[in-house]
């Protein structure tokens, strides 16, 4: 009611004022069109980015660590085959990879190489030893724009071998010529079909070993069993059949991976020792870089990763990669790995000691290698 009285009063009156008002109200209402029809435009082009965005996450591989959850982005993907058309692509991509500052992978480039490329079976295996180090190992490794890695461990060649190796290709990721597929699983050193299905799947896979000081190793494994299990009994009780004799016993695992020339025999029956890497996992801590260098060779690669890439970190008390570009992300491993171990005694450590020096003096002569373990 009011707003037709005023307007009728307005064009009897003051015909002039009111063109003049209307005008403006007109130009007024354009005003707030535009910028209505500015704002839809950009919460759809908002919206768009932001679908955008999570596609390109989604496709982005991520490191899997044994003590953060398994993303469902971990599990097999459809193989493509690589065609003209991408093949060209992925050399670009390639090159874009190559050039990234550092050799750290930019983002956006590993969702778009992720794109590219083909699944082929590994060339390279880190093959054990359990707690040796072999996470270190492999995300030192993947720091590398020429290696793509599978994060979860895939236990092909000991738990789910009748999967068949297409199974196991399609775990994957996908690689662009002249990169390497690798991926870890630390208990194919000890299992004793591995050598032979391994072999069988090429005989020119790279083996990689990290070995540390079975002694430290055992009391490593046994203390992530006990973060698992509190209630379980002392090392000491674990460690030897009878306290009173000493004897060690060789059945419990904790020990039994430790003897390192038994399994490695094992592996010998397959393959000759130059298809093999032993990585000191001792040195992989105290020299991360000079370990890498060695590994790169073994590899082929370029000595993309250095000493550039590591820094100290004084509250872990190990060696954690340098943030990457654009990332505000540190890259330590995980609360599992570089656990305080419960305090053994020295009585045991001498008795455990006595036990390992014939099999690692076995080791170091099988590999060539000293690696102190006194
Ligand atoms: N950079 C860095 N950061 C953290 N931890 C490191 C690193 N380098 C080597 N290590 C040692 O790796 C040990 C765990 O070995 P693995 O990764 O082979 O364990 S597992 O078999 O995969 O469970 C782990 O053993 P614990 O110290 O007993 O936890 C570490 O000593």
């Amino acid at each position: 009611m009011c707003h037709v009285s005023a307007v009728s009063s307005c064009s009897g009156t003051r015909p002039m004022g009111c063109s003049k008002w209307r005008a403006a109200f007109n130009f007024g209402h354009l005003k707030a069109q535009s910028k209505l029809s500015l704002f839809f435009t950009m919460i759809v082009l908002f919206t768009y980015l932001l679908y955008c965005l999570n596609e390109c996450c989604d496709s982005h591989p991520r490191p899997v660590y044994e003590n953060g959850p398994v993303s469902s982005r971990d599990g097999p993907e459809g193989a493509q085959p690589l065609d003209a058309h991408s093949a060209s692509s992925a050399s670009l991509v390639r090159k874009q990879l190559s050039d990234s500052p550092n050799g750290i992978q930019p983002f956006y480039n590993i969702s778009i190489a992720n794109n590219f490329g083909s699944k082929t079976l590994p060339q390279a295996i880190i093959i054990g030893v359990k707690k040796g180090g072999t996470r270190a190992l492999l995300e030192f490794l993947r720091v590398h724009p020429d290696v793509r890695a599978v994060g979860a461990e895939p236990h092909f060649f000991d738990r789910f071998y009748d999967k068949g190796l297409e199974w196991y290709r399609n775990l994957m990721p996908r690689t662009l010529e002249g990169q390497i597929t690798m991926e870890k699983t630390p208990s194919y050193f000890i299992t004793k079909e591995a050598p032979r299905r391994v072999h069988s799947m090429s005989r020119h896979t790279k083996l990689i070993v990290v070995v540390r000081d079975p002694v430290t190793r055992a009391i490593s494994d046994y203390t992530q069993t006990l973060s698992k299990s509190p209630g379980l009994p002392s090392f000491q009780s674990l460690a030897f059949c009878n306290t009173t004799t000493g004897l060690i016993d060789t059945s419990w695992s904790a020990i039994r991976i430790g003897i390192y020339a038994k399994h490695l025999e094992n592996w010998l029956r397959y393959f000759p020792l130059s298809r093999f890497l032993f990585v000191s996992g001792e040195r992989l801590v105290t020299d991360p870089a000079g370990e890498m260098g060695r590994v790169q060779d073994f590899l082929g690669l370029k000595r993309v990763v250095t000493d550039k890439h590591f820094y100290f970190n004084q509250t872990k008390g190990f060696p954690c990669l340098k943030k990457p570009e654009g990332s505000s992300r540190p890259r330590c491993l995980g609360k599992s790995k570089g656990r305080a171990h419960p305090l053994i005694s020295n009585e045991v450590l001498l008795r455990l000691r006595d036990f390992y020096r014939p099999f690692n003096l076995k080791f170091y002569q099988m590999t060539g290698h000293d690696f102190g373990w006194s």
